[in-house]
This record gives C-alpha cells, sequence and structure tokens, in this order.
C-alpha cells in the first residue's frame, strides 16, 4: 500500500470557477484519488479555497460585506459546488485559517534565521483620498507593454504582463478612482531565492515523472536571472508580519497560499481523532506526492514554495510529481472570469448531470496543448460516449436479465471460446487502463475506459443472449451471466472519471463500497461469479442530449 498525498492547485475564493479551472486543477486530482483508493493505496486528497490578496479584498467592497464574511460565504458555495462536482476531497480547507497563519509566521521566521529574508524599501502607490498605499489590484491604468486600458497593477490580462502598480500609465485606484496618486517609499521584505538556485536545480533534478514543458518552464525560471521576491503587502487582510515595523503589512498571498497545502491538513487532522498530518508533511519520506495545476501555476510550485520549504531546514515533504496543464480555451477564445466568458460550474450543474462534463473534459484534458471546448463536439461526443455506447450496455443487458432470467444473474452453462476469449482481451486493456491512470494520462484512460466498452458491446452484440434464448437456455445463461459481470466490471473501471453514473450501475449490483474495489484475480473468474445475485432494475443510464437542449446550450453559452 502506497501512501499518495494529493493537492489540486488552491481555486481562488473570489467567484464561482470556470470549467477550464476545473480541468486544469481539481478535476483530475480527484480522477487521480478516486483511482489509487480503488487500487488500496493509502490516499490524503487536500485543497482549500485562496483567500487573500487583492481581488477577496476588492470582491468584499463591491458586495459591501467585510472580507471574511465575503470569504465565508464565496468558500461554502465553492464547496458546495464540488461537492455536487463528485470532488472527493478528504479536507477542502481555506488559507485564512488559524492554522495557516501560525505555518506561515513560522516559515517566514526560519527563513529569517538562515539569513534568507532582506528589508528593502519599495516605490509604492499611495492614495491621498483614500488614505492608504494601493498595491496590485488596487490600481487600474493602461498597460505599458500593449497599451490596454483596462490593466491592473499585478497584471495585463490583454497581453498576459506581469506588472507592478508603478509601471501603469494613467493610474486609478479601483477604490475610490483618485487620479492624483503619488508614489511614496514603503519597507518590504523579500524572500532571496537567488541564494537558492542551486539548491532548487538539485531539487528539480531530482524529481521525475512531470510533463516536459513543466520542467522546462520550471528550468527556465531558474537559469534566467532569478528574482528575489517580495513577500510582502500594504494591505489588511492577509497574514500578520511577526517583526518590527510592519504592523500595517500582512504577508503576499502566493506566499501563504501553497503554505495552505500544510495548513489545510492540520485543518483535516484537528477535524477528528487519530489523524496526524505530520505522518503527511514531515520526515514523510514514505510519502508520493502529487501536486495538480494550470501552467501559470508552474513558477510558483517549481521555485517560490519549494524555496519557502528549502529554505526553512526542516524536512518538509515536497512535490514528488507536478501534473501541469495547458489551458482549456472556450469556442476559439479564452475562458475569462472577469469578462464572464464561458461555462461556470455552477451553471453547468444546472444544464446537465455532473458526469457528463466530467467525462468530457477528462476525455479532452489539456495535457499536450491548449484544447477548445465547444459546444456542439461537447454534446456529440458525450452522447455517443455515455448514452449510445456505456449507457445503452447497460440497458441492454440490464434489461434483457429482467425479461429472461427474473432479473438475476443467471446459473449454468459454462464459458466457451467467445467468453475465454474476452477474458483475455480484457486483462490486457484493463492493465492497460491502470498504466495509463498511474501515469497521470488522462487523456488515454478515458480513451481505455471507452475502449473496454466498446469490446463489453461488441462481445454482447455477437453472443446475443435474445436469440440464443430462443434455442439454448444455458448458452443465454452463461452470456448473461459474463454480461451482466462486465457491465459490473465496467462500472468498477469507469468510476474514477464518472462517479455518479457507474454508482448507479454498481447499487443496482448491490455494490455500496465507498471506492470499488479495483478488479483482482483471474477476470475469466470474475465474469464468470455472481451467480443468484439480484440485480435491481435500472432506468435509462444517461438521458440523450436532445437537439432542442443542444440548441439551447449553444444559444446560451455559445461563442
Ligand atoms: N483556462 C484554463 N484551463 C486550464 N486551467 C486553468 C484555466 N484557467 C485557470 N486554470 C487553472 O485553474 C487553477 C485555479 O485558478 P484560480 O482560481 O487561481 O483562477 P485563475 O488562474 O485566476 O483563472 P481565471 O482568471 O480564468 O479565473 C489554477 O491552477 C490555474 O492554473
Ligand atoms: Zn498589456
Amino acid at each position: 500500500m502506497t501512501k499518495i498525498l494529493i493537492t489540486s492547485a488552491l481555486p481562488y475564493v473570489n467567484g464561482v470557477k470556470h470549467l477550464g479551472n476545473l480541468i486544469g486543477s481539481l478535476l483530475p486530482a480527484d480522477v487521480h484519488a478516486r483511482f489509487r483508493r480503488q487500487i488500496g493505496d493509502d490516499v490524503l486528497f487536500i485543497c482549500a479555497t485562496d483567500e487573500h490578496g487583492t481581488p477577496a479584498e476588492l470582491g468584499a467592497v463591491r458586495a459591501g460585506q467585510d472580507v471574511r464574511t465575503f470569504c465565508d460565504a464565496q468558500h461554502a458555495i465553492q464547496a458546495d459546488i464540488y461537492r455536487r462536482f463528485g470532488l472527493s476531497f478528504d479536507h477542502f480547507g481555506r488559507t485564512s485559517s488559524p492554522q495557516n497563519s501560525a505555518l506561515t509566521q513560522h516559515f517566514y521566521r526560519r527563513l529569517d534565521d538562515a539569513g534568507l529574508i532582506e528589508e528593502r524599501k519599495l516605490p509604492q502607490v499611495w492614495s491621498p483620498t483614500d488614505g492608504r498605499f494601493l498595491p496590485d489590484r488596487y490600481v487600474l491604468g493602461t498597460c505599458p507593454h500593449c497599451g490596454d486600458p483596462s490593466a491592473r497593477g499585478d497584471q495585463c490580462d490583454q497581453c498576459g504582463a506581469l506588472l507592478d502598480p508603478p509601471e501603469l500609465i494613467d493610474p486609478r485606484s479601483a477604490l475610490s478612482g483618485d487620479r492624483a496618486l503619488e508614489v511614496r517609499e514603503s519597507r518590504h521584505l523579500f524572500l532571496r531565492q537567488s541564494q537558492l538556485v542551486g539548491a532548487l536545480s538539485a531539487w528539480i533534478d531530482s524529481r521525475s515523472g512531470w510533463p516536459s514543458f513543466v520542467v522546462s518552464t520550471a528550468k527556465g525560471w531558474l537559469t534566467a536571472e532569478l528574482r528575489d521576491r517580495c513577500i510582502t503587502r500594504d494591505l489588511a487582510w492577509g497574514i500578520p508580519v511577526p517583526r518590527q515595523g510592519f504592523a500595517d503589512k500582512v504577508f503576499y498571498v502566493w506566499f501563504d497560499a501553497p503554505i495552505g497545502y500544510i495548513a489545510a491538513t492540520q485543518e483535516w487532522a484537528a477535524a477528528a481523532p487519530g489523524r496526524d498530518w505530520r505522518k503527511w508533511w514531515w520526515q514523510a519520506d514514505d510519502v508520493r506526492y502529487v501536486q495538480f495545476l494550470g501552467k501559470d501555476n508552474i513558477p510558483f510550485h517549481t521555485v517560490s514554495f519549494p524555496a519557502t520549504l528549502i529554505g526553512s531546514n526542516e524536512p518538509w515533504k515536497s512535490v514528488d510529481v507536478i501534473k501541469g496543464f495547458h489551458w482549456l480555451n472556450y469556442e476559439g477564445g479564452k475562458f475569462s472570469t472577469s469578462r464572464n466568458r464561458g461555462i461556470f460550474t455552477d451553471q453547468a450543474l444546472k444544464e446537465l448531470p455532473a458526469d457528463l462534463w466530467r467525462w468530457w473534459l477528462i476525455a479532452n484534458a489539456p495535457e499536450s496543448a491548449d484544447t477548445d471546448f465547444n459546444v456542439a463536439r461537447f454534446v456529440a461526443d458525450v452522447n455517443k460516449d455515455l448514452a449510445d455506447i456505456f449507457g445503452n450496455l447497460v440497458n441492454r443487458i440490464v434489461s434483457f436479465a429482467h425479461r429472461a432470467f427474473d432479473g438475476r444473474i443467471p446459473e449454468g452453462g459454462a464459458p466457451d471460446e467467445a467468453e475465454h476469449l474476452l477474458a483475455r482481451e480484457l486483462e490486457q486493456r484493463i492493465a492497460t487502463l491502470r498504466r495509463h491512470h498511474e501515469a497521470l494520462e488522462f487523456r488515454a484512460a478515458a480513451t481505455a475506459t471507452r475502449a473496454i466498452w466498446d469490446v463489453a458491446n461488441a462481445y454482447l452484440q455477437h453472443a446475443a443472449p435474445w436469440t440464443a434464448i430462443k434455442s439454448d437456455r444455458l448458452r443465454a445463461a452463461i452470456v448473461t451471466r459474463t454480461a451482466l459481470n462486465l457491465v459490473r466490471t465496467c462500472a468498477v473501471l469507469a468510476w474514477s472519471i464518472v462517479p455518479g453514473l457507474s454508482e448507479n450501475v454498481l447499487h443496482a449490483f448491490g455494490g455500496e463500497d465507498a471506492a470499488p474495489r479495483w478488479p483482482r484475480g483471474p477476470i475469466a473468474d470474475l465474469l464468470d461469479g455472481g451467480a443468484g445475485t439480484a440485480i435491481a432494475p435500472i432506468g435509462p443510464l444517461v438521458e440523450k442530449i436532445s437537439p432542442e437542449r443542444a440548441s439551447h446550450l449553444a444559444a446560451r453559452f455559445g461563442p
């Protein structure tokens, strides 16, 4: 049994996430966690909302709430959506927890003791009207690189440039619109990442199994002149900086957010007796740690956070594998939260069951390149894969068993050549599927899952128990028994990707396992077993998306 720690990039607290966020981090992490539980590994799957920083403060201002109240509500909204999407976190925490505050201050002290923190004076934008410094997104203005007039102090969404507020042209306050801004000096703390280039390079070289673009992005940051990173901000909302002269400052959100993986594990441990977070994070050489994220998060997880962990000189667990994703784009353009472009997770669930989205996203995960979401393709793929192939398979054999065998797995008859062939083929295909899951190859895992459904359909079509029953009841019995077991096996194998659909099937077979076990032992025995088991009727497993509904989706979410 392997101990597997899985974390997904922390969704920012501000607002409902879109399908791009889902496939770029949360969903593949869930599929992997489920698969690992199925093969009997000891899994801990941790996530949290990332709650500090200026977008949360500004969101609260817009909502007319204090930041804590705003974050409480936003966290609850996201937690509910992820539960309905079937994301099986062991804990979904919050970076605004007391645990994260204590731990972030601990890391700061360790880094300071190691000589890796430096105080510097920085020019910062000050608003006389607001009576405060305006970091990051508190300043709006024109991008100095592309001239876009809607750039924010931390970033230009148009050209992607990372910015500092004083660089903006025609700057104004996001709070009051004040244009009479001044630049004043303010003291800040820097994490001296430049001192750690050697250690970070050696650390990256000691890892394996990362997608090549993750490695090259990480190395790109290390070979380029690695800049020391400012880890404090002139804000009120955030984790206080325990240092003289810093009473009105907090840590920068990107300093405390990844520490939140550990803090959320502490929250998990505090929630029930007998749980020990140290087993996962402290001298945890027996743990395999896999992180899931979208490509813009790579530098923070391959440079900044490891710098914090390594710089602390303590035996913290660092990530073994970083599974990065490219972008899921939407109908030829970008998903955009600020422009409300694309399909958002709450709307998706109002339209269709979670598993339809889960299936398509995993089958089309942007693993090796950016991928486009397109409503027409989505409808066609889901109808074919889930309704025509998987759903039809289940309905045909279960309803036949009810017509011909009283809704039970029939007894009698012996496996013939067709069943032997089927068992051999399945044995190989299950091994292939398992290899893809282990290698974090999600598209290939979906393809291999669908291929098994195809094999099952072909067997059923060819062995045709509805014909056999007219002349040879024993032959019809063995085919029905085989096909029912095959359907159950298909459901078990697909569970990590489409847990809701699979559980509908497994419950009909009387299965109640929290995580249905991956097939063990000879497949031939599995296919021949279970005689006498009653199977509850299953209605249509997947309702096909009708042309009317497809037009509605296209009209609502089209380009
Ligand atoms: N279009 C996308 N495709 C794949 N992954 C994405 C996409 N957009 C964001 N992500 C990933 O989603 C995760 C959560 O991101 P976060 O909540 O911080 O939103 P974000 O990066 O600000 O995205 P946006 O600005 O589009 O809302 C991150 O790992 C990020 O890389
Ligand atoms: Zn720009």
